[in-house]
């Protein structure tokens, strides 16, 4: 490693970009070790996981832990959300609350802004105390108190153990998130507790997702396969943690503009960065471009969980990636002003209420 290429200066990471930049496959990743004591066992995962965030901004996620039961119910009360009437669903309506916490319907979003609106319905929450079972409350005193975005969820009335299930999931997945933060530190060749004062009230908005069967012919160049499940977009956040069903249709760009294929494989989440790594990195580590078409012939759900720095928090570049050569691309703003003002920006198109 010459002197320019020390750990930690952008010459490295820029090294580590491959020639061929453009991806064909995504990568999985075991991250067993994320719970290991032994340093060199998770620089080694870190190291994956900087490959695929420099080159790629997606990966798959094994030994994850979170029993195939847990996602089972939090499915299953998805599917019994969606079925309710759309009266009941829409007194849950997102836009009657003052931080998008609820009910969105079809076409209620516009995800890539010259889109026509995206065909899925959503159900969103943010951080909220759950008793899980007596032994294990979850503490409260990481609640987010202030910033946009704030606010409380709203539930059902009459869906028995829907909000448990639900939470019961959220928290367990807040848990896989923590674990990965001290990684993606280390991938930066930053402290691994870089991120542990900036993330101490978790903003983690949670959605579940529907996505009704688009026709399986229709194309691009047609009106209706021009409108999509979720339209072009790249998430707001650090990264996020996706569940999705056996359906398919998740579809990620590589730097040709190719869509390649996220498949669904069983026992895996899938994990993409988001804005604001690629805010805190200018740029080095990717926030890649997504979307969803669901050509499957059955309904597909899916369950994402975005992970961005406590809402107070200024996005400014990581001080090694910014050079003479490489200049600061973005403007300073706080998280949750960040996250807002993408998500004023997708639900514009439809009225308020
Ligand atoms: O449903 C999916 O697979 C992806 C959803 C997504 O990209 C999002 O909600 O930001
Ligand atoms: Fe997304």
């Amino acid at each position: 490693m010459s002197e320019s290429q020390e750990r930690g200066s952008p010459e490295l990471f820029m090294a580590l970009i491959r020639t061929e930049s453009t991806f064909e496959e995504i990568p999985v990743i075991d991250i067993q070790d994320a719970r290991s004591n032994d340093p060199v066992a998770r620089r080694k995962l870190a190291d994956l996981i900087r490959d695929a965030c420099i080159n790629v901004g997606f990966f798959y996620i094994q030994s994850h832990g979170i029993p195939d039961e847990i996602i089972d119910n939090t499915i299953n009360g998805a599917k019994e959300f969606f079925a309710l009437p759309e009266r009941a669903k829409m007194e849950l309506d997102i836009r009657k609350t003052p931080n998008y916490k609820g009910y969105t319907a079809l076409l209620g979003e516009n995800t890539d802004s010259t889109g026509r609106g995206d065909l899925h319905e959503g159900f969103d929450i943010g951080w909220e105390d759950v008793e899980v079972d007596s032994a294990t409350v979850i503490d409260g005193s990481s609640l987010p108190r202030d910033g946009a975005m704030v606010g409380q969820n709203v539930w059902p009335a009459d869906l028995p153990g829907f909000k448990e299930k639900t939470l019961e999931y959220y928290h367990k997945v807040v848990r896989v998130g923590q674990l990965l933060f001290p990684l993606f530190a280390l991938a930066l060749d930053l402290p691994e507790d870089f991120f542990a004062d900036k993330t101490t009230r978790p903003a983690a908005i949670m959605r579940l997702l529907h996505y009704p069967p688009q026709s399986p012919t229709s194309s691009e160049t047609d009106p209706e396969g021009q409108q999509i499940g979720i339209g072009a977009h790249t998430d707001y956040e650090c990264f996020t943690i996706l569940w999705q069903d056996r359906a398919g249709g998740l579809q990620v760009q590589n730097t040709a503009g190719k869509w390649v294929d996220a498949v669904p494989i069983p026992g895996t989440f899938v994990v993409n960065l988001g804005d604001q790594f690629a805010r805190w990195t200018n740029d080095i580590f990717k926030s890649t471009m997504h979307r969803v078409i669901n050509r499957s012939g059955h309904e597909r759900y899916s369950i994402p969980l975005f992970f961005g720095t406590d809402y107070d928090v200024l996005l400014e570049p990581i001080p090694t990636f910014v050079t003479p050569e490489s200049p600061s691309k973005y403007e300073v703003i706080t998280a949750g002003e960040y996250v807002k003002s993408r998500l004023d920006a997708t639900y514009a198109h439809s009225s308020a209420v």
